[in-house]
């Protein structure tokens, strides 16, 4: 989940490894000390608002750009000392791809193709028709590329980076600039190609893309990696709270400050008092209960030893809810800007 210092446990089979990657511009620190983890069969993505480093690390990655500091393994390979080895394993759209116009989605593929080092012109035609054919765009071969809405370019981009068998594709902001349709196209696209055991590693500034598309993230905030695991655990990391109904409050009160729990008033109620507790102790005080299970584990009181003692010091309960702190919220916290949540 955090970042954290270096594992050596954790880089075992990792498609994409990086420690410590930093990248300067003058006195700007654009991307500092990043240890990402990417694992391999996931769709990764990595989110953050616009500026937080997203494009400048892919292009450390794929040594577009070179590293003012700091280790970058793609597929177990070092780069960009093993360039060679590992860029035709890897198909990448980054930036938008550049296409002629007057010349068919085809054409172009078969053209990008022969101008691309190690690739067999025999199976050029069976490559490109399957390419296109996997994005969707088979019934569009033959039309000339400036008829092509931006969705198609764009998937056109990706069939380009999908004409060799690849282990890994890195798509920089894929959806960017579509219009609705498109951009569900390319979402619904990015969840299929991993199902042929590629890693897709895609960045974006919309949390709700992400979590549509992906089964683990990572996230920047300006230049930093604040947390980064599956999305479940991201899910689970976020704190929770209880929200109380009584009409007892200073009773309630003394209970959950006994649990050492930190008591703020909410709204009042007809029925009472509402008292808001983060489950968290505040700092320096003991849980309720250690007992290994794993609320307990994580720190939390339990609900259920809230209610307990809530009964035996005799306060009446009219409503109890645990909430748990949203995606979005937990995010929000995390790179302290308002997120972009937007569809
Ligand atoms: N070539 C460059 N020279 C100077 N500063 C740069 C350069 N490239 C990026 N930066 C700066 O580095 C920071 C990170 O930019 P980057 O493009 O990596 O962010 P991003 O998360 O990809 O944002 P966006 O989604 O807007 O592209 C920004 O402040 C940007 O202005």
């Amino acid at each position: 989940m955090n970042p954290g210092p270096r594992d050596p446990e954790r880089s075992y089979g990792l498609t994409i490894e990086t420690h410590g990657l930093t990248k300067k511009f003058g006195r700007q620190v654009a991307v500092d000390g990043v240890d990402l983890a990417v694992p391999p069969g996931s769709v990764f993505g990595f989110l953050g608002p616009n500026g937080s480093g997203k494009t400048t690390t892919i292009r450390m990655l794929l040594g577009l750009a070179s590293a003012s500091a700091g280790t970058v393994n793609l597929l177990g390979m070092e780069m960009p000392g093993r360039f060679h080895e590992v860029l035709p394993r890897v198909g990448a759209l980054v930036e938008g791809p550049a296409f002629y116009p007057f010349l068919s989605g085809a054409a172009n593929l078969h053209r990008l193709d022969a101008a691309t080092r190690h690739t067999v012109p025999a199976t050029r035609r069976a490559r490109v028709d399957r390419a296109l054919d996997q994005v969707g765009l088979a019934h569009a071969a033959k039309k000339r590329v400036h008829a092509y809405s931006l969705g198609m370019k764009q998937r056109l981009g990706i069939a380009n980076a999908l004409l060799s068998h690849r282990d890994l594709l890195v798509l920089d902001e894929p959806t960017n600039g579509l219009d609705p349709q498109g951009t569900r196209e390319v979402r619904h696209l990015v969840r299929s190609l991993a199902h042929n055991g590629t890693t897709v590693f895609v960045s974006s500034h919309l949390l709700a893309e992400v979590d549509q598309m992906c089964t683990h993230a990572a996230v920047m905030s300006a230049g930093k990696l604040v947390a980064q695991g599956s999305l479940a655990d991201l899910r689970r990391s976020g704190g929770a709270r209880i929200r109380l109904l009584t009409p007892d409050g200073g009773p309630a009160r003394n209970v959950l400050v006994g649990l050492g729990l930190d008591c703020k008033a909410g709204d009042a109620q007809p029925g009472g008092e509402t008292l808001l507790a983060a489950l968290m102790p505040a700092s320096g005080a003991s849980s309720a209960r250690i007992d290994g299970s794993p609320q307990a584990r994580s720190g939390e009181v339990l609900a259920e030893d809230i209610v307990a003692q809530l009964v035996a010091a005799g306060v009446r309960v009219r409503g109890f809810v645990v909430e748990r702190e949203s995606l979005e919220d937990r995010f929000v916290a995390l790179t302290g800007e308002g997120f972009d949540v937007a569809q």
